[in-house]
C-alpha cells in the first residue's frame, strides 16, 4: 500500500522549474530512492514531502493526508536527515538529541529512554557526552540520522546520507539503513551514487532536470534500458570513435573518444568489438551509471 504519493508535482524558483510535473508512489516499508546528478531536483522533492517547502502545483499525499492541509500531522510521522550538518556544535550528542525531542513534545522520561536506545543502535553510546565539535564526519552523520528518529517516525527521509564520507563510514550508514528497513520503517533517500542506489533501494526514480526519466527497481531499469553487459571501447580520439561506431551494429552511446556498446551476451559484444577495431576495450556488467548515460548523454557526477 502506498504511503507517499506525488501527483503532477511542480516547483518553480524564479522561473526555474526545479521539479517539473512528476508523479511517484512510495510503498510502505520500502526503501525508495531519488537518484540524479547535482541540481536534478531531489532535495526540492524531499523538502515538499516533509512540508519544509510548499508545493508549487500538484499535491503530495502522506499517510492519506495532503501536505497542503495537514503539514503538522505529516511532520509528526516523518523524520528528516538533512544534507547539511545543522547540528549544534557546542552541545553534546545527548543534548542535541534531547533538545530536538522537545520540538515533538516528547516527555523527558520517554525522550531519555529513546535517546539511549538510539545511541546504542548507532554505536554512539561511548560518545554520549562528547561535544559535536569533537566528532568525526561519520559520527556527525550518524547523529543527524539518529536525530531524525527521535520522534519514532514511520517515514525516514535521508537526503544524500553519505556524501563526503569515507568508505567505512559509508558502509556503516548503509548497514543502518538496512537495519531500519528491516524494522519496518519506510525510507526515502536521495543520492547521486549509483552503487548506493543499487545497494539500498527497492525502487528508484531517476531524476534529471526536474523530471523523472524512469522509475523501477535497479535491476528492472538496467535490464530494460541497457541489457546485461556493456563494452567500453577507448578509441584514440573522438573522430575515430565516430568512425568505429558506424561499423558496429546495435545500441551505442559515444562520449568523446569513448564508446559504450550495449548488449546481453558478453561474448557477442567482445567479438563484435574485436571485429570492428583493434582499439582497447573491456566488457563489464551494466550499472545504473550506464542507464543514466544512455538516457541523458551524461553521467551522474
Ligand atoms: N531555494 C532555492 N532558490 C532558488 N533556486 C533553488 C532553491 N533550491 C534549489 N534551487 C534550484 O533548483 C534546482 C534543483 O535543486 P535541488 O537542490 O533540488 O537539486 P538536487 O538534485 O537535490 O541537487 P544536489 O544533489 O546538488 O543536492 C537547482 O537548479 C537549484 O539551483
Amino acid at each position: 500500500m502506498a504511503i507517499v504519493v506525488g501527483t503532477d508535482l511542480t516547483k518553480t524558483y524564479n522561473g526555474l522549474r526545479a521539479v517539473d510535473n512528476i508523479n511517484f508512489s512510495i510503498e510502505r516499508t520500502e526503501c525508495f530512492g531519488f537518484l540524479g546528478p547535482n541540481g536534478a531536483g531531489k532535495t526540492t522533492v524531499m523538502k515538499m514531502i516533509s512540508c519544509r517547502s510548499p508545493v508549487g502545483s500538484g499535491d503530495i499525499v502522506v499517510n492519506n493526508m495532503s501536505v497542503k492541509t495537514d503539514a503538522r500531522k505529516i511532520k509528526s510521522v516523518i523524520g528528516v536527515a538533512t544534507q547539511e550538518d545543522n547540528l549544534d556544535r557546542d552541545l553534546t550528542i545527548f543534548e542535541n538529541l534531547a533538545i530536538y525531542s522537545r520540538y515533538f513534545d516528547i516527555s523527558k522520561g520517554v525522550a531519555k529512554k529513546r535517546i539511549d536506545k538510539l545511541l546504542g543502535f548507532f554505536d554512539l553510546t561511548s560518545k554520549r557526552d562528547t561535544r559535536v565539535d569533537e566528532l568525526s564526519g561519520g559520527m556527525k552523520r550518524k547523529l543527524i540520522v539518529a536525530r531524525a528518529l527521535v520522534n519514532d517516525p514511520e517515514i525516514l527521509i535521508l537526503d544524500e546520507p553519505t556524501t563526503g564520507l569515507d568508505p567505512q563510514a559509508r558502509r556503516q550508514i548503509w548497514d543502518t539503513v538496512i537495519r531500519l528497513k528491516s524494522e519496518g520503517k519506510t525510507i526515502i533517500l536521495t543520492t547521486h551514487y549509483m552503487d548506493e542506489a543499487e545497494e539500498l533501494c527497492d525502487r528508484l526514480a531517476l531524476m534529471f532536470d526536474g523530471k523523472i526519466l524512469e522509475y523501477g527497481s535497479p535491476k528492472e531499469l538496467i535490464e530494460k534500458i541497457i541489457g546485461t553487459n556493456v563494452c567500453e571501447l577507448y578509441a584514440p580520439d573522438k573522430e575515430s570513435a565516430n568512425e568505429i561506431s558506424k561499423t558496429i551494429p546495435g545500441s551505442i552511446e559515444q562520449v568523446g573518444s569513448r564508446l559504450y556498446i550495449y548488449g546481453n551476451d558478453a561474448n557477442v559484444l567482445r567479438r563484435m568489438c574485436e571485429a570492428a577495431t583493434s582499439a582497447k576495450h573491456s566488457v563489464r556488467r551494466a550499472t545504473l551509471e550506464d542507464v543514466f548515460l544512455k538516457l541523458t548523454g551524461r553521467g551522474l557526477k
